[in-house]
């Protein structure tokens, strides 16, 4: 039986042969080998069923969504719901979280309006609502084992595995310390090409302090689903979409003050058993308002203890941040070992147009990070071997929310999916606030966030067919030469 429940689970592959079922009728008889996985012990609860036993062809979902059409290609997704016309019509118009100031485009960012200030600046949450149900523990084990030997990015695992975020959402999260690239320009535009490089980097790693202890899966979005973020108390705006599902692409694009930074996520991934690993490839430019460019390439992330233990997840690899005038940086995430008494760290240095190393750059993706100009490089190395006590701080973590909060959101995060009085009406239909699922869940309405999220998947099945019927982003075009998404904006 073909398993046809497509949640898109996109970094999940086929489960290892070896722990293939021997007769594809009964999930609980297991070929070999006998490994701890297997005799793990977790009661499968009800909810499983009525997930992994969903079933249906594709021809059953074109019956009950209605015959592809040119004409009706836009329009698969039903009207009941503020959500439900989720993928952005052609005319459909683009409206600006500009509260009333005239239409003005993301380029022109930083004129506070008063409405803004009073939705966004001083009154951003930073709790998450209490929970309406208590939380329910559903083990992954119990989800995974009926599935043994199936693709699983056609598992679909219930909401009790998320957290109430999109991955688009997750995107803008690598912005929470957008202020090292503020300072980068500011350095850069006093001649201080160095210092520019360095805050560069900062801000390339502290991009992975939020992945620490988030063991949920964010939400997927829909094919274009959108979200768009104003944050005029840190002078930054972010628009994101959904430009494709097979292979799902996200495309992203923030200004701040004097930079641009923008670029796709697409992620491949590779099963190992209990492990998951993630290669992105996808190119990340970031762009200073004086002509100066740095490209680079997140690192590999690998999940670990997806079946047994606490799941974590561990970033390793090369990261090059290749600039376009006269620096360019080499940083190395390093590799976890098994005994490793100071993990998470990262080393690296900054080179100039010579390829003489002028600085080095330490610390730890999820504390800080500092550097040290070269001159001085020596006598610190002489003087201890711990190198992390050394150096100038650039970039440190911020304190976690005073209480503990669910899904252990950061301060930051815990702001992205707030709807506030008014804002409902200033998002386009497409934005993930408006994901009725995501909603349910942040509320702790579990039942509704299932059958929601359900539904919403459901509808999901027809974006390959969408794709290849010419469906095309509605703020993102690709550039003929590198391929990579650019934002193009309209109204
Ligand atoms: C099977 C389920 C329950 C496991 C939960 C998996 C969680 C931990 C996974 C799912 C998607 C993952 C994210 C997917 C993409 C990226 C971008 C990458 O450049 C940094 C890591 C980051 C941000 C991942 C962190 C870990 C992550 C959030």
């Amino acid at each position: 039986m073909k398993q046809r429940c497509e949640e898109y689970l996109s970094f999940i592959g086929t489960l290892p042969r070896e722990l293939e079922v021997v007769n594809s009728g009964d999930a609980s008889t297991i070929e070999k080998p006998q490994s701890e996985l297997f005799k793990h012990d977790c009661s499968s609860s009800g909810k499983c069923s009525e997930y992994s036993n969903t079933e249906s062809s594709d021809d059953a979902v074109q019956q009950e969504v209605g015959q592809l059409s040119d004409k009706d290609e836009f329009h698969f997704y039903d009207t009941r719901q503020s959500f439900s016309d989720i993928t952005a019509s052609p005319d459909m118009k683009m409206r600006y979280l500009n509260y009333g100031s005239g239409a003005h485009k993301i380029g022109e960012l930083h004129d506070i309006d008063k409405t803004n200030e009073y939705l966004f600046s001083s009154k951003r949450r930073s709790e998450l609502p209490v929970p309406v149900e208590k939380e329910k523990g559903v083990s992954l084990w119990s989800m995974i084992k009926d599935n043994v030997g199936k693709d699983l990015t056609r598992v679909c695992l219930p909401v009790y595995f998320n957290e109430p975020l999109s991955s688009l959402q997750k995107c803008f999260e690598e912005l929470e310390y957008s202020y090292l690239l503020d300072r980068a320009y500011e350095y850069g535009s006093r001649g201080n090409g160095l210092m520019r490089t360095l805050y560069v980097a900062a801000f390339a790693v502290s991009g992975y302090a939020s992945t620490d202890a988030r063991p949920c899966k964010p939400f997927n979005p829909l094919l274009g689903e959108t979200y768009e973020a104003d944050y005029p108390e840190k002078g930054i705006r972010f628009f994101s979409e959904k430009v494709s599902h097979h292979p799902m692409v996200m495309a992203c694009h923030c200004e701040g003050k004097g930079w641009k930074f923008w670029g796709d996520s697409n992620l491949k991934s590779k099963f190992w058993g209990q492990s998951i690993q993630l290669d992105p490839s996808g190119v990340l430019t970031l762009e200073f308002d004086d002509g100066e460019t740095f490209q680079w390439s997140k690192v590999t992330t690998t999940i670990n203890n997806l079946i047994i233990g606490r799941l974590y997840c561990h970033h390793h690899g090369t990261m090059n941040i290749n600039g376009n005038r006269q620096y360019s940086c080499k940083l190395i995430f390093k590799e976890q070992s098994f005994l490793d008494r100071n993990p998470r760290q990262v080393q690296g240095f900054v080179k100039d147009a010579n390829g003489t190393k002028v600085a080095s750059l330490m610390g730890k993706w999820d504390e800080s990070m500092s550097y040290i100009i070269n001159d001085d490089t020596s006598r610190v190395n002489s003087r201890t071997a711990n190198q992390s006590a050394g150096g100038t701080l650039l970039w440190e973590k911020n304190e976690p929310p005073a209480n503990p909060i669910r899904y252990n959101l950061s301060s930051f995060a815990i702001t992205l999916n707030e709807l506030p009085p008014g804002l409902k009406e200033k998002l386009p239909p497409t934005d993930s606030r408006l994901r009725p699922d995501q909603r349910h869940l942040e509320n702790g309405e579990y039942e509704k966030a299932n059958s929601e999220k359900l539904r919403l998947e459901t509808r999901q099945r027809m974006a390959r067919k969408m794709q290849e019927s010419g469906w095309k982003p509605r703020w993102f075009q690709r550039d003929t030469e590198d391929g990579t998404f650019r934002y193009v904006g309209g109204e």
